[in-house]
Order: C-alpha cells, then sequence, then structure tokens
C-alpha cells in the first residue's frame, strides 16, 4: 500500500516547513491577503474577534504566518517530533487514547432493511464483528414484532451468539416485557431508548417523553436486582423529523433523566443526521454540564455527511464512545429520511489516523461489511471499504 493510501498519522503529519512554504507561495491564490494578515478584526469560527490577543495567542498562525515560520522562528527550529508535540497539543489535547466502539449494525443497520435477514445471516455477521476485535455488539431488539419485525427474531439471535466470546451483546428493550423477554433469552446487557423530541417519542414507542421515562424506571429497577448494566440513548438530540430543531436544554434534561435513574452509559443519537459541529458543540457542552463526559456516547447518522466532523468534535470534547455501523448500514423505521450510521470503517480508518486505539482490525472489519452487503444486495455505505477495497485485496495488511 502507497503512503497515501494510509491513515495520516502525527508522525507522518506535513512539515511545518512545508506548510510554511504554503504560507509563502507567491501566487496570488494562495497568499494571505494583506488586508487579511493586518486587518486588527479577524473572524475565528465564523465569529467576530476584535481583541487582537486572543486572535494571535489561538490562531497566531493566521494572523502573523511569515513570524510563525521564518527561519529564526522557533518552530523552525524545533525537531519534527516537538513540532507534532506542538501541534498535537494545540489541536488534539484532551482527546481520548482509547475509543470504545459500539458497533450497532446487526440491531441499527438492519432494524431498517426492507429484505428480511435470515437469522443465520445476523449470527454470523455478530460472530464476524465480534472477530474483529469490537467488545460491544448490539445484537437485536425486543420491541414489538408489529412495529419492528426486522428484528422478531430477538431470541434466536441471543440463542445462536451464546457461545460467541470476547464481546458483550446489549439489545434493545422498549419496556419491562421487553427487558423480561431479553433476560430471559440470555441477554447481560440492555438499552433503553427515550427521545428529546415529542413527536419523536409518539412515533417511535408510541407515548410521550415522560411516559416512556416511567416505563424506563420500571426497566432499569428490575434491571438493578439483577445487575444488568442499562444503557440509555436519547433520540433526536439535533434535530427530529417532524418538529424541526430540538433544544439542547430538552436533550440535556432527558439525558440526566437517564443517568439519574441508573443508566450506565448515554448515548446521544442524532437520528436523522442533520448535526453539524455548529449544532452538536452546544448540545454536548449542555449534556456535559449535567453528566461526566466518561458516561457519553455519540451515535452519529451520516444523512448530510457530517458524523466524521461531529465525531472529532465529540472527541476533542473528551468523549470516548462512538457508536457506528459496519458498511453504514442502518436508518430508523420511525424517522423518515434518516440514513445509516456512519459506518465503523470510516471511523476506524480516522481513530488509526488520529493515533487513537481502537483494537479493531480494519481488516477483517471490511471483510464483514463485504459480507452484509453481500447478502443485502448493495454497496457499502463506507468511504474507507470503498476505496482501500479497490486499492489492495489484502485489506488485512492495513
Ligand atoms: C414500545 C412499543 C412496544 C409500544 O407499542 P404499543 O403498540 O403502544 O404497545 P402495547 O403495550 O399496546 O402492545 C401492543 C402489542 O405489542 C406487544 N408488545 C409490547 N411490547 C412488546 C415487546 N417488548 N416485545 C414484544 N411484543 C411487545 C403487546 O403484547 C401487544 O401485543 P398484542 O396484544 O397486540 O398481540 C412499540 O412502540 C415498539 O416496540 N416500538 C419500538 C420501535 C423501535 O424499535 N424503533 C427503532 C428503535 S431505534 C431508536 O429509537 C433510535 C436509536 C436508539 O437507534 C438512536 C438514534 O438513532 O437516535
Amino acid at each position: 500500500m502507497s503512503s497515501l493510501e494510509e491513515p495520516l498519522g502525527l508522525d507522518n503529519m506535513p512539515r511545518l516547513s512545508v506548510i510554511g512554504r504554503l504560507q509563502h507561495c507567491t501566487s496570488t491564490a494562495c497568499r494571505p491577503r494583506v488586508d487579511e494578515m493586518e486587518m486588527s478584526n479577524c473572524l475565528i469560527e465564523g465569529r467576530e474577534c476584535s481583541s487582537s490577543n486572543s486572535c494571535t495567542e489561538e490562531y497566531g498562525w493566521r494572523r502573523k504566518p511569515r513570524d510563525m515560520f521564518s527561519r529564526d522562528s522557533l518552530i523552525w527550529k524545533t525537531s519534527r517530533n516537538d513540532r507534532n508535540q506542538m501541534i498535537f497539543n494545540k489541536f488534539f489535547r484532551g482527546m481520548p487514547r482509547y475509543v470504545k466502539i459500539v458497533e450497532v449494525g446487526p440491531r441499527d443497520g438492519l432494524q431498517n432493511e426492507k429484505a428480511s435477514v435470515p437469522t443465520a445471516v445476523k449470527v454470523e455477521l455478530i460472530q464476524k464483528l465480534a472477530s474483529c476485535g469490537l467488545s460491544v455488539i448490539e445484537a437485536s431488539s425486543f420491541v414489538s414484532p408489529k412495529w419492528v419485525p426486522q428484528l422478531a427474531d430477538a431470541k434466536d439471535v441471543m440463542q445462536g451468539i451464546k457461545d460467541v466470546h470476547g464481546a458483550r451483546f446489549p439489545v434493545l428493550t422498549p419496556n419491562l416485557k421487553g427487558f423480561e423477554a431479553a433476560i430471559a433469552a440470555g441477554a447481560k446487557e440492555v438499552a433503553i431508548f427515550a427521545s428529546a423530541s415529542e413527536s419523536f417519542s409518539k412515533s417511535n414507542i408510541n407515548c410521550s417523553i415522560e411516559e416512556s421515562l416511567t416505563r424506563y424506571h420500571k426497566v432499569v429497577t428490575a434491571a438493578k436486582k439483577l445487575a444488568v448494566p442499562v444503557r440509555g440513548y436519547v433520540s433526536c438530540v439535533v434535530g427530529c423529523p417532524v418538529e424541526g430543531a430540538v433544544p439542547a436544554e430538552k436533550v440535556a434534561y432527558v439525558a440526566k433523566e437517564l443517568y439519574d435513574m441508573g443508566c450506565s452509559e448515554i448515548s446521544l443519537g442524532d437520528t436523522i443526521g442533520v448535526g453539524t459541529p455548529g449544532t452538536v458543540i452546544p448540545m454536548l457542552e449542555a449534556v456535559m454540564s449535567l453528566i461526566p463526559v466518561d458516561k457519553i456516547a455519540v451515535h452519529f447518522h451520516d444523512t448530510y455527511g457530517q458524523s466524521l466532523s461531529n465525531i472529532l468534535v465529540a472527541l476533542q470534547m473528551g468523549i470516548s464512545v462512538i457508536d457506528s455501523s459496519v458498511a453504514g448500514l442502518g436508518g430508523c423505521p420511525y424517522a423518515k429520511g434518516a440514513s445509516g450510521n456512519v459506518a465503523t470503517e470510516d471511523v476506524v480508518y480516522m481513530l488509526n489516523g488520529l493515533g487513537i486505539k481502537t483494537n479493531v482490525d480494519l481488516g477483517k472489519l471490511m471483510a464483514v461489511g463485504d459480507f452484509i452487503c453481500k447478502h443485502l444486495g448493495r454497496q457499502s455505505g463506507s468511504k474507507t471499504a470503498t476505496a482501500l477495497s479497490k486499492i489492495t485485496a489484502d485489506a488485512s495488511k492495513i
């Protein structure tokens, strides 16, 4: 594989001298405009910044490129490792060293498939995913088969994976009935799913937010008695297909309710994938003001191609649990237009490039994506898998 095909890691970041040369490039197209360099007001992340101090401290490279990269400058003289460390500190401080990926393909991925996937294929999919090093794989849902017929075989799936080791296999439970069925089928972990939007709560689980919280309280109480960990989802954390923008305070409220009732982890779902860093950051800030960051997971759908940028800001904010779906499978039957989850392959590729460990074997994962896509008769939703499969037949070397 050529160097271009590997994710760019910190060790192979372009040297600052190269960036410096780019800054000095004489073409008018790329030379910083004098008015950009000299003006006392500059625009940072879309907002006006009148203080020249904050601009030069935080974004000095924008205001004074020549000084920063001149041959006499400190940066020019420091060793390459030191320079990379400086870059790391500037952009990646606070990012986790290890990220737990929660693979939701067998549940979120398959719940929206038109064609019914045979139980044996689901079981094989889960086995293969576990062999990639994924430590948490959401296996199915114990929901009403009238509502989600695609997962009506949840009990059989649990039976089929009872001898699969090395990963945890939580399942979704919408009520006590689902919880009891899940436990009887051998589930050791469950997830409950509330919404930050009233309309979506009604269409997804046929009750209001408050009613769902009362229902979930009963599930968590029953789970506590059996020492079964419960994950709590909040859907529509940025936007709702019916109501539009969802206030961050509402998301924080529902997240806190789930946390206070005893959920061990809160996954924040951008169900219809409308979030951008511009809306995700304030939403995460609101939740993080009420819940410890190490209890928060992010769950992005890639409808508008924003997932990776949203994940990057979540990482920068210290979040270390990311939900994703092999081959980008997925979508919610009750959220019209919602596309698949962010592809696990794309997440792993980005995390590899950032030097963040996941313990997931990308080559094996691509093969699993290939396996399920062939069964579904569709192309992979992963850009990484699509690109790398064209380049190398031996993906295990990645
Ligand atoms: C919540 C209910 C059950 C309410 O559904 P309901 O119709 O209001 O419930 P009900 O209590 O009136 O029961 C109706 C029938 O369902 C049965 N029933 C009742 N509960 C169960 C159960 N657990 N398992 C099996 N059967 C069940 C019950 O026994 C009865 O059967 P009948 O007497 O008519 O033969 C229904 O709305 C439902 O199952 N909804 C689930 C919908 C779903 O799975 N949506 C996708 C989840 S994805 C998501 O939420 C987003 C997420 C998590 O991925 C994150 C993100 O992307 O944002």
